[in-house]
């Protein structure tokens, strides 16, 4: 028999594509430019970390991803198809946790989680299930009647119950006390044992990014900085502290310095891909030892952001 043979095969393509592409993307507010050409990738399978200061536009590029904001420019793909619209049939493979839940205070919790369930073609009634009673919510109390602490917990049982395949979360673990917040990252990472499912959370807290051995990335002035893995970051920045008596007045030139602090007879850099052997040859310019530490996300964070 004659004829072209297909030498793709559909589900392998679909699940190569990455989970979201971004390309492009603008948003202003009146004169206010939030988003200034963002360009992203996510591939699947990742827990994405998105870290940004106040007001840096993390919460508006996820409601753009989403359909939940109109784009003023650029393309969204989820799953590898363009996202033209929320909802339909990606509503199924998408979980949201919005960074504040206000919706339906008469409901009572248990009313609320079968309802929502009737919208879903997948639904893990026996997670839902567990998940109330390890956080501790009454399935008969009033949302209206929930702490906000609380709220967050129902959001984010509402938004893990489907089985996601992308799930979205807005700084989830803002009002959650430690245990929570722990039990919380917990279940996300048990979440994404199943293969090509992927995370992308904002939050604020890196500790919680360090737990879960996230993919950090960084949105600064309206674009996507970078999204690379922890370790990979660990290896690129280091924290060389060169200590002399008599301390510093001001800290040398050198190529790959992000930030220098002088404490006491210490100076902390901040260095970004700077060999070993030069921050040695540095310390012995200045007549000072030197100590090299990694610096945690945190201090990337304060330094980057
Ligand atoms: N609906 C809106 N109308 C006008 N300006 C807005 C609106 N939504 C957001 N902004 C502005 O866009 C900017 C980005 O806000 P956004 O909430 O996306 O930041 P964020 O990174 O999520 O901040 P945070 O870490 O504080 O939650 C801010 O300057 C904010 O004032």
């Amino acid at each position: 028999m004659s004829g072209s043979i297909a030498v793709v095969d559909p589900p392998a393509v679909r699940a190569a594509a990455p989970a979201l592409a971004v390309r492009g993307l603008r948003k202003a507010f009146g004169k206010r430019e939030v988003l200034r050409g963002v360009d992203w990738q996510v591939p699947a399978g990742r827990v994405i970390g998105l870290l940004g200061r106040n007001g840096a536009g993390k919460t508006t590029l996820l409601r753009c991803l989403l359909g939940l904001s109109p784009l003023d420019a650029g393309e969204v793909e989820l799953f590898g198809e363009p996202m033209t619209e929320p909802g339909g049939e990606r509503l199924h493979r998408i979980g949201f946790v919005p960074q504040s839940f206000d919706l339906f205070p008469w409901m009572k919790v248990r009313g609320y989680l079968d309802f929502t369930a009737a919208f879903y073609a997948r639904w893990n009634h026996e997670l839902a299930r567990r998940l109330l009673a390890d956080w501790e919510l009454d399935p008969r109390q009033k949302i209206g009647e929930l702490s906000q602490g609380q709220r967050q917990k129902l959001a984010i049982v509402r938004a893990i119950a489907p089985e996601p395949d992308l799930l979205v979360l807005d700084e989830p673990v803002a009002s959650l006390d430690p245990q929570a917040r722990r039990a919380f990252m917990g279940e996300l990472l048990a979440l994404m044992r199943a293969p090509g499912k992927t995370v992308i959370f904002s939050t604020h807290i890196t500790a919680d990014l360090e737990r879960a051995d996230a993919d950090i990335a960084l949105l600064r002035e309206g674009r996507m900085q970078f999204t690379r893995p922890l370790a990979e970051l660990r290896r690129h920045y280091a924290r060389a502290v060169l200590a002399r008596p008599g301390g510093w007045t001001q800290a040398p030139a050198l190529p790959g310095a992000l930030g220098a602090r002088i404490a006491g007879d210490e100076l902390h850099l901040l260095t970004e891909d700077v060999p070993a052997e030069r921050l040695h040859a540095l310390a012995q310019e200045q007549g000072a030892t030197l100590r090299l530490e990694t610096p945690s996300l945190e201090d990337l964070f304060v330094e980057l952001a």
